[in-house]
């Protein structure tokens, strides 16, 4: 039922309210119409900018007939308003009474020439900054002034001890306290007893063909990129005057193909394992590579890349990631830190994330610490500060090549420069895969090797980690020897003869198509294939949920346009290649058009040295001091940075790079075709980086250069500042993930 206020329509209402104006028909005294104009000048400032002529027609009275007309028109209005009343039975109270019509008083408008306000201005307005405030207040109160400095030194290293830092990695979890010197490596697998029969088979990898006792790795692609390096190799060989015999791998493949396994009794073999069969629901790290039947086992990796697994053929949820994540710390910090879980809440955690990390894993892994774990506080650390940190280096170009991916990111005075970071979709894991596939080329005795199987793909680490090296005066054919070991079954020794295969793996850090794989039978997590990882980027919003920002709903999770450029890469790799103008000519734009879209990532396989010039030259646009800081001072960490020589061969290939690109005269052919971004930037790296000295600052004596982003983790959770980084549940239960932007020392 319609009420009776809605039946009067607007001109009605508007003539009931001006019933009560008095009547104006005699022309307004003069010092009224002063009035009226300082009333109007209020209501309106506009007016009195207005020039004197229009102010006066503004003020212009109404004629005496026109009015006539209006008071006839409202008095019409109030005898149909009056009816209509009538007909209603409603009585008109608001005349009756003389009542205003409305009594909500009106606003005033604010003045905005005075409007101030010091909201969220001040450093007390922040929840973080007055608990801080208050716990120093106590702490002061309960300090008495005769405690000694000695005491006072002691509590200091009793907070150390409190701390441990976290560093999950693809392949090793590096976790300790931070008063340690070393981190624990825990392997990144946790292992459930099935429940039910179901198993699933995997294709042996690499894909092999035994043809007449012979065997060939299937990949063509694989195999042009190989022909590149190995002309590459012999190229580099024969600048340092290092004899390659013509039949050097003719040798190997014939002396291979003859090798025998020789069986080594269990009593002989002293490095035998211990296999076990344990009866626990879940295990963890090491175990799980001790287990006697893998095949009553899930084995899984829940850590990825700087993320979680994301691969849906082996989470199906994110709640399943979540529940490996939190078994697999909780039994990290009981069983290998050795901590009463009653007592976890006296302790303190520093989190290492990745330069360029994702909102989602970041906030899950904070809750998770504080509320499923019972962690005390926590503190975040990017990786490439964490690195400035354990090198004791305040600016430099950090190069962290690690097992799935390599991050490389510029750092100056502590901050990571914007647009520097890059991670490329390459790492350890996939220089292993590569020498496997050589090996098998090559005749390796064991022919049925399986990286889908973890002792294999532990042989294959332990030989990669041995016996690859950059060092050209190391490269000759030389024999080598290992043993097998796996579950039920007896250890065989094996002799190989290896030559090429002792670089060219690690080369494909140069050449990085060399570890393009389009296999997507991959079963050992952390070390999938690119075709898998490819599928990853497509599935990412199935099982892990994008994190968006909460008032426009958009993708926020950090970016780099060097991570998105990956044309920068490709522009420059072109010039390699004579016939470089005709292909620039035929691209169409659509191959270089820059991603608008942000969480379209995608896979980044631009060659390593290449990757460091693009990220120094992003980092020092415009500024040639910073740029040779960032050249002087180029750190390589991470488990694959151990290569040895890697930091020569680094030096002489960015050198060539810079010389080559300094040489060609294709620059302006490109200037001109791609005005955007990216051309400067590639200008600016021809003609300013070319006479910078480089410095590749890699092994240092005191830390191993694979835990250096763990122990910068150490010296941060020892800074003073810390005090005022902490988190708590407390604070995450009130703030959420907005208490991470005022405890980052980086724009979360
Ligand atoms: N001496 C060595 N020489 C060459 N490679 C090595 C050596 N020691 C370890 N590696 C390789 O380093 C890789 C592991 O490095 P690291 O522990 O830094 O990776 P992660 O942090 O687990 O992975 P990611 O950074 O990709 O998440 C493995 O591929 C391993 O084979």
């Amino acid at each position: 039922m319609s009420s009776p206020s809605s039946l009067l329509s607007t001109p009605l209402v508007e003539a009931l309210q001006d019933t009560d104006d008095p009547p104006s028909e005699t022309p307004l005294p003069e010092e009224d119409v002063e009035d009226i104009n300082v009333s109007e000048k209020r209501a309106n400032p506009e007016s009195e900018t207005l020039p004197a002529a229009k102010r006066k027609a503004k003020t212009t009275k109404i004629p005496s007939d026109i009015l006539q007309k209006r008071r006839e028109g409202r008095a019409r209005a109030m005898a149909s308003l009056q009816n209509k009343l009538n007909e209603l039975g409603i009585k008109r109270t608001d005349v009756e009474n003389d009542l205003v019509f409305s009594s909500i008083p009106t606003i005033p408008l604010i003045n905005q020439k005075n409007y101030y306000t010091d909201y969220l201005k001040k450093d007390d307005q922040f929840k973080m900054t007055r608990k801080l405030k208050n716990l120093s207040s106590i702490k002061e109160k309960l300090t008495s002034p005769d405690v000694e400095a000695e005491d006072e030194q002691e509590g200091d290293d009793d907070e150390k001890s409190q701390t441990i830092v976290l560093h999950p990695g693809s392949s090793t979890i590096r976790v300790g306290l931070a008063s340690d010197v070393d981190p624990h490596l825990v392997p990144n697998l946790i292992a459930y007893q099935k429940k039910s029969e179901t198993s699933q088979t995997f294709e042996r990898d690499p894909k092999r063909e035994v043809v007449n006792g012979d065997i060939t790795v299937d990949d063509p692609d694989f195999t042009k990129t190989g022909k590149i390096i190995t002309s590459n190799f012999k190229e580099r060989m024969k600048y340092y005057k290092r004899r390659i015999l013509p039949n050097s791998q003719d040798t190997c493949y014939n002396f291979n193909k003859r090798q025998q396994p020789e069986i080594i009794p269990e009593h002989n073999d002293v490095h035998r394992i211990d296999y076990t069969n344990p009866d626990a629901k879940f295990i963890v790290g090491e175990e799980v590579l001790k287990l006697k039947d893998e095949s009553n086992w899930v084995i899984r990796s829940p850590f990825d890349s700087g993320k979680f697994h994301d691969l849906s053929s082996f989470y199906s949820s994110f709640q399943e990631i979540l529940a490996d994540v939190e078994n697999m710390l909780s039994s990290i910090i009981t069983d290998i830190l050795e901590i009463d879980p009653k007592k976890i809440s006296n302790y303190n955690c520093v989190l290492v994330i990745p330069n360029l990390f994702d909102k989602t894993y970041v906030e899950t892994m904070c809750f998770l610490l504080l509320n499923s774990l019972k962690i005390g506080n926590i503190s975040v650390i990017q990786e490439g500060i964490s690195a400035t940190f354990g090198s004791g280096i305040s600016s430099g170009c950090i190069v962290d090549i690690g097992a799935a991916t390599t991050k490389i990111c510029c750092v100056d005075e502590g901050m990571i420069l914007p647009n520097s970071q890059v991670e490329l979709s390459y790492g350890g894991n996939d220089i292993t895969r590569a020498l496997v596939k050589m090996l098998l080329n090559n005749q390796f005795p064991y022919g049925d090797i399986d990286l889908n199987d973890l002792s294999d793909w532990n042989l294959a680490n332990e030989l990669k980690e041995k016996y690859s090296t950059f060092q050209d005066a190391d490269i000759a054919v030389q024999m080598y020897g290992f043993v097998s070991r796996k579950a039920n079954q007896p250890s065989k020794k094996y002799e190989y003869k290896l030559f090429e295969e002792l670089m060219i793996p690690a080369m494909g850090l140069f050449y990085p198509d060399f570890f393009k794989d389009g296999s997507d039978q991959r079963r050992v997590l952390g070390k999938k294939s690119s075709a898998q990882k490819e599928v990853d980027v497509l599935n990412s919003s199935r099982v892990l949920p994008k994190h968006s920002d909460y008032v426009s709903g958009t993708y926020d999770n950090p970016v780099s346009k060097l991570q998105q450029f990956e044309q920068l890469g490709k522009l420059i790799t072109l010039m390699e290649d004579d016939a470089v103008l005709k292909t620039l000519k035929n691209i169409d734009d659509e191959n270089f058009q820059v991603s608008d879209d942000a969480s379209d990532e995608k896979l980044n396989y631009t060659p390593l040295d290449l990757a460091i010039i693009e990220s120094i030259t992003c980092a020092s646009f415009n500024d040639k001091n910073r740029m040779k800081r960032l050249y002087e001072s180029v750190l390589l960490v991470g488990g694959s940075s151990l290569f040895n020589g890697l930091d020569l061969i680094l030096i002489d290939r960015i050198h060539i790079w810079r010389s080559k690109l300094l040489s060609s005269n294709l620059l302006d052919d490109i200037v001109k075709q791609y005005e955007d971004e990216v051309t400067p930037a590639v200008q600016n790296m021809l003609i300013n980086s070319t006479a910078v000295p480089i410095e590749i600052l890699s092994s240092s004596k005191e830390v191993n250069p694979s835990s250096m982003i763990w122990k910068g983790g150490c010296v941060y959770s020892r800074l003073k500042i810390i005090n005022e980084l902490w988190i708590s549940l407390d604070d995450w239960d009130m703030l959420g993930s907005r208490c991470l932007n005022q405890t980052c020392l980086f724009n979360y």
